[in-house]
């Protein structure tokens, strides 16, 4: 549907007059609509301004009637449910049973369940499996119960356009989805209704679900440092026969301290699974094998962790601002400059205090900006609008960074204190020391992964290598492609772009039976044993093929690919390609100009041609 329609008020409050379906409006189909209440009503107003004939089907067709725009027919649930070609099932699943009399009126329909449960159902039926189990020969969609009634009236200008679908017949997936597009709305298909419907059922009942886990996580950082700073601040001092004056501290400086800590491990807490993701692939030798569910899980939460991150350091932040408007603040003041005065204390300034506290100050702010970076370009329309290098030098170039500042923002405010007697309160050492090792473990790691030798090696296998095998240009190779006679082949024709690390044997060892199928014909040993060296030596020229140092030019590329193909394939049988597969025909005409050499010559062809390649571009 166009824009310009979405902004068309949906349900027409009487006046508009009926909307006819004229010519352009004869193929679309008649949707029915089972129900009559905020759901069926959202729906049938937007199906109505979207052109669409409706009939809505209620229990009690009379009493409805004046809800729904005057387009719309109200009728009973039989006629509708007769009268429509794509039907909506706008009840509640408890009331699915009160349409079994329905089974032949909805006999070879599309039925759209929109349906939602009332809590989270992790093993059972879905509703709309039952709703396919009482009418089987209907055609059940799930879909739409992931708009609101609100998103219908108002249009998909306001949150998600996605409706996601699930289902089991191909062609009512595709009348459902033509239907979205009509609306609106953009058509997700996300599969059967088996594999798929229970957990779009789930979807809207779940509250923020990538979110869990970090906020669990952040809040039980949080407890424990709390715990762990009241423990040293609050009851240390009434332990050690204070005047009571500790709990004051509970709101504001408690608190306080335990943001910074919070925010540096859960900073850390980001950026220490892609440590550990570059050791295993560094270990492992290879980029192919999976990482364990957890790492991969925990990968996937960086963001949120990030932004939890950030949150409690721009509370610290307000918090630091704060600390000096608290009556506490200017009592202890006062008592320091009245305790001063009476020994005779002219000049408090400690330059080293002096030194640390602007240090500290300086990096914090930093470390803050340098978050609030981070925090804005994972917003989606910020990151949308940078290209995957920018994203990547934001999240790791200038987040490591917003650690590194963070880091030693903390250990400038731990300054010398790790080496004080008094600090070790309660035996507890200061919570600084606590939450700056796990921060300073990353930071070492993503040196030690920086180092020459580390970081080439794991680039490496970023593009593909691994341990104990090769990287070879080509696609597809496999022995039986190679016998039959299509133009599949070594793609010497593809771009640089589009060479991708397949694992083969060691250069110089040519894998076994790699074209056996299509030469094994000669009957005597000789001939067997001349067929297997030639065979041996053609395989190691492909082999050396591929480890040419420059790319061949197209023309010489042109030459080796028709050498190749008359070799295994013998002559060409194919069509030429189509106009438009330029490629394809320069393989084609590579292919068929050695049409008529026997195999045997096209293979010497081939080695011959490979050895003048290994000096003309490098091996
Ligand atoms: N509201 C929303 O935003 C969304 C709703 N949904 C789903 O849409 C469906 C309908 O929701 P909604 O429109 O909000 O619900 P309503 O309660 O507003 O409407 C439900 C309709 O079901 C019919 N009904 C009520 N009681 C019975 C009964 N005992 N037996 C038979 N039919 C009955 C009534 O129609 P009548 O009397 O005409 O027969 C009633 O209007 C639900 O499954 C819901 O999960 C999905 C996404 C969003
Ligand atoms: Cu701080």
């Amino acid at each position: 549907m166009p824009r310009e329609e979405m902004k068309r008020p949906l349900i027409a409050g009487g006046g508009a007059g009926p909307r006819p379906l004229e010519a352009s409006d004869q193929g679309t189909p008649v949707v029915g609509v089972l129900g009559s209440g905020d759901f069926s009503r959202s729906l049938t107003g937007r199906l109505v301004a979207s052109g669409y004939r409706v009939v809505v089907g209620s229990r009690s067709p009379k009493r409805c009637l004046p809800l729904f725009p005057e387009e719309a027919e109200v009728t009973s649930q039989v006629e509708a449910a007769s009268q429509g070609d794509l039907v909506f099932v706008a009840l509640f699943p408890e009331h699915y049973s009160t349409l079994a009399g329905l089974g032949e009126a909805l006999a070879g329909k599309v039925l759209v369940d929109v349906s939602n449960g009332v809590q989270v159902n992790l093993g059972g039926t879905s509703h709309a499996e039952r709703l396919a189990a009482m009418f089987p020969e209907s055609h059940v969609v799930k879909g739409f119960n992931t708009v609101s009634a609100w998103a219908l009236q108002t249009g998909s200008r306001d949150g998600n356009r996605q409706v996601l679908l699930c289902g089991d017949s191909a062609e009512a997936k595709a009348a459902v989805c033509r239907l979205c597009r009509a609306l609106g709305f953009v058509p997700v298909d996300t599969g059967l209704l088996a594999a798929r419907a229970l957990e779009l059922e789930n979807l809207p009942l779940r509250l923020f679900p990538s979110w869990r886990v970090p906020l669990i996580s952040t809040l039980a950082l949080f407890a424990f440092f709390y715990l762990y700073n009241f423990l040293r601040d609050v009851l240390q001092p009434l332990a050690v026969g204070g005047r009571g004056r500790a709990f004051y501290k509970m709101p504001v400086e408690t608190v306080n301290v335990t943001l910074p800590a919070v925010a540096l491990v859960t900073l850390a807490l980001v950026y220490a699974p892609g440590s550990l993701a570059a050791a295993l692939q560094l270990s492992r030798g290879t980029k192919y094998a999976r990482f364990p569910g957890w790492l991969d899980r925990w990968l996937g939460r960086r963001k949120q962790l990030g932004l939890c991150g950030f949150a409690c350091a721009a509370t610290h932040a307000v918090y630091s601002l704060c600390l000096p408007m608290r009556r506490s603040a200017r009592y202890k003041m006062l008592n320091e400059a009245f305790k001063q005065v009476k020994a005779g204390v002219e000049d408090s300034w400690q330059e080293e205090e002096v030194w640390r506290m602007e240090l500290y100050l300086s990096v914090g702010i930093m470390a803050l900006c340098l978050l609030s970076l981070l925090a804005v370009a994972s917003l989606p329309s910020v990151a949308d609008s940078l290209n995957w290098r920018e994203f990547t030098f934001v999240q790791s170039g200038v987040g490591l960074a917003a650690l590194a500042a963070a880091t030693l923002h903390t250990l400038l405010f731990g300054w010398d204190r790790a080496f004080h007697r008094d600090q070790y309160r309660l035996c507890l050492p200061p919570t600084f020391m606590v939450a700056v090792p796990l921060p300073l473990a990353v930071l070492a790691s993503r040196v030690a992964l920086g180092l020459p030798c580390l970081a080439r090696r794991l680039a490496r296998i970023r593009r593909g290598w691994e341990k104990n095998r090769h990287l070879r240009f080509t696609l597809d190779w496999s022995p039986r492609k190679m016998v039959s006679a299509k133009t599949e082949g070594p793609d010497y024709f593809s771009s640089p772009g589009a060479m991708r690390a397949v694992p083969v044997g060691p250069v110089g060892r040519p894998n076994r039976g790699f074209i056996t199928g299509s030469l094994a014909a000669a009957p005597g040993e000789e001939e067997i044993q001349a067929t297997r060296r030639h065979t041996e030596a053609f395989e190691k020229a492909v082999e050396d093929s591929k480890v040419l140092l420059k790319r061949p030019s197209t023309e010489d590329l042109g030459v080796l690919y028709g050498l190749y193909k008359q070799s295994t394939a013998g002559d060409v049988t194919t069509e030429r390609p189509g106009v438009l597969d330029f490629v394809g025909k320069k393989k084609w005409d590579a292919w068929k100009a050695r049409e008529g050499v026997s195999k045997q010559e096209a293979m010497d062809g081939y080695i011959k041609a490979i050895e003048g390649f290994k000096t003309k571009y490098g091996f």
